[in-house]
């Protein structure tokens, strides 16, 4: 993995979001690199500009400082080699299940012939438990429903980039847990490179070859961690006694973080 070509790269990322009270600085030189088939996993307090960093891979955030390469080419748009699962743009509300996992596979009309869509869509639909909703639009599934449609449509194009903030947020522990082991089933036969943004450090250390802990806003790399489970990976590694120190001492770094971000919010209301 570590010899694999680098195919995102941050070079001293910052970000400033104009406010009412001058710039305020959400990302501040950041630089690491993603090589292809690394899970990246980025973890930090609320509000730091974890969405931020991901925005700028999509196409959607141009930074204010320095540059994020996509295979050595700058960033400057949103494109069908990045599936995008963003927990609140994931579904069109006006279309139905079905429509909304065909609309993807019609945009990337060169890369899935009409001939597979409909295997394509059943698929993932079975795959996410929503084959008995295929006529219901958006608004009549559950929150964790409207979740894995999102999944369902990023997944059933197979982009090369998976960009995942909070996928699992709304899911309940059963369905979060199978769908971690459905992801990391869709990495193994399809190989992709994925960046994931978590609140949970469990699920952080569970699904990603490394893991960037952030600090608090401005969002700066605090630390890389290595993970040192290899691919496939069973549930069992949750048993592995590296997992529980891994996961004490990344709690310990985002909670001294989240304490940073909130003496920053008592000061901002002062
Ligand atoms: N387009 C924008 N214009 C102005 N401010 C913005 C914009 N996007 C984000 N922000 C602000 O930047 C800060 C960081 O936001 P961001 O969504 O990147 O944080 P986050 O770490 O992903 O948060 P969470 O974990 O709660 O999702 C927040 O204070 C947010 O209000």
């Amino acid at each position: 993995m570590r010899t694999a070509p680098v195919r995102v790269s941050f070079e001293h990322v910052g970000v400033d979001f104009p406010t009412q009270h001058g710039p305020m600085r959400v990302l501040d030189d950041v630089s690491f690199d993603v090589r292809d088939g690394e899970f990246v996993s980025i973890i930090g307090p609320s509000g730091c500009g974890k969405t931020t960093l991901m925005n700028i891979v999509g196409g959607f955030v141009q930074p204010s400082q320095g540059r994020v390469l996509l295979d050595g080419k700058p960033v400057d748009a949103p494109g069908p080699d990045r599936g995008v699962i963003f927990q609140e743009y994931g579904v069109f509300p006006w279309l139905t299940v079905r429509q909304n996992i065909e609309f993807g596979l019609k945009l990337a009309a060169g890369r899935v012939p009409a001939a597979q869509r409909e295997q394509t869509v059943q698929r993932y639909m079975g795959l996410m438990g929503l084959s008995d909703f295929a006529n219901h639009f958006p608004k009549h599934l559950s929150g964790g429903m409207r979740q894995r449609l999102a999944l369902a449509r990023a997944y059933a194009v197979r982009p090369q980039f998976l960009l995942m903030d909070e996928p699992f947020g709304a899911l309940d522990a059963q369905t979060r847990s199978a769908m971690q082991d459905l992801l990391l089933d869709v990495l193994q036969r399809e190989g992709k490179t994925v960046i994931l943004i978590t609140h949970s450090v469990e699920e952080a250390i569970y699904l990603s070859s490394r893991i960037v802990v952030v600090t608090a806003r401005p969002a700066r790399i605090r630390t890389i961690i290595d993970v040192p489970f290899g691919y496939p990976r069973a549930e069992n590694v949750h048993e592995d006694p590296r997992f529980g120190e891994m996961r004490a001492h990344i709690r310990d770094l985002v909670m001294q973080e989240y304490a940073a971000q909130a003496r920053q919010t008592v000061r901002l209301s002062d």
